[in-house]
């Protein structure tokens, strides 16, 4: 389980992150929805150890992150990262080659080169396994990040904003994906969305964050309610009924 106890970061004199409080569910997809700058990327990347913390603990399976060894979080815990920069000239299949340095340490089995293969079956990427990433379009370089993270194959699976870049179609399958690694391989993944009929429709957790401190923590319906909604947002948002799903209307 990951859990957060009495976590915040500061900037100077400015909280981000406040006395946050919280353990995620153990299985299942949660997605992490909120205003711009309202601390769900800081968050997330404190979970993950990318971000020292200001104060507080976080957990993961039990230990401290600020003390364990980094091969042994990687082992357990993967992230995607909202700003994916391209040092290098990579192929896609390198990239997502790296994804299983944590088990091979650059000695890739016949084993980590088969997860390799899974991972861009599943995320559409065969056609273009072969292309550098700097000759890609952002939806296509989005999706290779995404392999790279999901071939690591660690419980935990936490991505800020994985639907960046991603036409309908794509952004479907990326949800139907999570889904599967949720469903099938029993995993837990958290992710930082914008889209709240994404996040109601593929979630079985929502949580919240406004101001740097949890708003909400729930159902998708138990969120997607106009009251809730106008907390959270400060906007009137519409909820209608599609097909037995609750689905947001805000072009008003
Ligand atoms: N390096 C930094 N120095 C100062 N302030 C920062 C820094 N990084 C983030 N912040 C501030 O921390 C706050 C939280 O940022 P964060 O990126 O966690 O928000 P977010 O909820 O993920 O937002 P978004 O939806 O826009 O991605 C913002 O006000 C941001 O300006």
């Amino acid at each position: 389980m990951i859990e957060a106890r009495n976590v915040s970061r500061r900037y100077g004199d400015t909280l981000v992150v406040d006395d946050v409080t919280l353990k995620l569910p153990e299985r299942g997809v949660t997605s992490i929805i909120g205003p711009n700058g309202a601390g769900k990327s800081t968050l997330l990347s404190m979970v993950s150890r990318l971000l020292p913390l200001s104060s507080g603990t976080v957990l993961v399976d039990g230990m401290d992150v600020a003390r364990t060894p980094g091969d042994a979080l990687a082992r357990r815990l993967a992230i995607l990262r909202q700003d994916n920069a391209v040092t290098s000239r990579l192929t896609v299949r390198d990239l997502v080659t790296f994804g299983r340095y944590p088990h091979s340490k650059g000695r890739p089995t016949v084993e980590d080169r088969a997860f390799v293969e899974g991972a861009l079956h599943h995320l559409g990427l065969e056609p273009i396994a072969h292309r550098f990433l700097d000759e890609l379009s952002g939806g296509q370089r989005q999706r290779a990040f995404v392999a790279m993270v999901l071939c690591q194959d660690t419980h935990y699976v936490l991505l800020d904003e994985p639907l960046n870049s991603l036409d309908m179609k794509h952004a479907v399958a990326m949800m139907k994906e999570l889904r599967r690694a949720a469903d099938t391989l029993g995993r837990c993944v958290v992710l930082v969305l914008h889209d709240l009929n994404y996040a109601s429709c593929y979630s079985d957790h929502v949580i919240a964050m406004r101001g740097g401190r949890v708003a909400f923590q729930g159902t998708p319906d138990e969120l997607m309610r106009p009251d809730v909604l106008r907390d959270i947002y400060g906007m009137d948002i519409g909820i209608h009924l599609v097909e037995g799903k609750r689905i947001a209307v805000h072009y008003r």
